[in-house]
């Protein structure tokens, strides 16, 4: 079954200059795909598009998400509340309400499926807080459930915001660079917790990486894209640093940079620096 389908996507914020051009993806469900590509490249304005959070140009284009339309033509479907639903977004940042308690940022998750007034007032059930904090268990972080979000690590943060996508019971993950400002030992948990709903529950993940390593250690598909095109898209092991360089040039030095930071810079002074 296919879990996103899009057709024809064009997107044009510069007169003249297309960030998305005539793009066409397909990713089934149970997917886990990483969407790569250099600064610039069109990763998260593809991300947005598909979560409905940005219309497409209103030419002949069409975003589907398990079926239900999220967009045709530049115009959102009728039923993209209903399929919102089923889709999680983690960003790379700012993910979760500050000052609110991190099970109360988990618990958002079931805003759409509960009375509206209840979610005003934050009124869960005790049953909604066990679903929230057996999802905050599965990520790891139960034990700061009751802590301010603000109080958090950026990796935790993260994790929280999984934990809510879980608790929304989301069937499609997208998320946006999830580890970009992350150390290497905080983006591996997260992306570790990633495919652990990936495979633990067949949840579909599309993730967008800087780095390409990552990209090969945890998803089986990789889809490269560059100015707004994709320019590779099959299996990640294939992307060698070789085939980096031809479809990148200088810049696939960019997408190969936290091998570069994990490897020691230095590792002892040479002799004659030493005084
Ligand atoms: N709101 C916007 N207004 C104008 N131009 C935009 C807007 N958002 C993105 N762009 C442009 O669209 C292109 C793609 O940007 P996008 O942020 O999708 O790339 P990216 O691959 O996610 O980059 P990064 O890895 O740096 O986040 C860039 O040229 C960017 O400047």
């Amino acid at each position: 079954m296919v879990a996103i389908k899009v057709t024809g996507l064009n997107k044009t914020f510069t007169k003249g200059k297309k960030a998305l051009n005539s793009l066409d993806l397909q990713i089934d469900r149970g997917e886990m795909v990483a969407l790569i590509g250099a600064s610039g490249s069109g990763k998260s304005t593809l991300i947005r598009h598909i979560s409905g959070l940005m219309k497409s140009d209103s030419d002949n284009s069409k975003i589907e998400v398990l079926h239900q339309t999220i967009q045709e033509n530049g115009k959102l479907g009728r039923g993209v509340r209903a399929a919102r639903s089923d889709v999680g977004v983690v960003f790379q940042q700012f993910n979760l309400v500050n000052r609110l308690s991190v099970l109360t940022n988990v618990l958002v998750g079931l805003l759409g499926q509960i009375p509206r007034w209840r979610g005003t007032l934050g009124l869960f059930t005790r049953a909604e807080k066990m679903i929230a904090m057996k999802a905050l268990a599965r990520v790891g972080i139960d034990n700061l459930a009751e802590q301010r979000s603000s109080t958090l690590s950026g990796g935790q943060q993260q994790r929280a915001a999984i934990a809510r996508a879980i608790t929304q019971g989301a069937q499609v993950i997208l998320a946006d660079e999830p580890i970009a400002s992350l150390d290497p030992s905080s983006a591996r948990k997260v992306m570790d917790t990633l495919e652990n709903v990936n495979k633990e529950d067949g949840v579909t993940v599309l993730v967008s990486l800087h780095q390409v390593d990552y990209a090969l250690r945890y998803c089986p598909r990789t889809i490269a894209m560059r100015n707004g095109e994709i320019i590779f898209d099959g299996d990640s092991k294939r992307l060698t640093p070789k085939l980096l360089e031809q479809l990148y040039g200088d810049d696939s030095l960019e997408l190969l940079g936290s091998k570069q930071q994990e490897e020691p810079v230095v590792t002892s002074l040479p002799e004659q620096a030493v005084a």
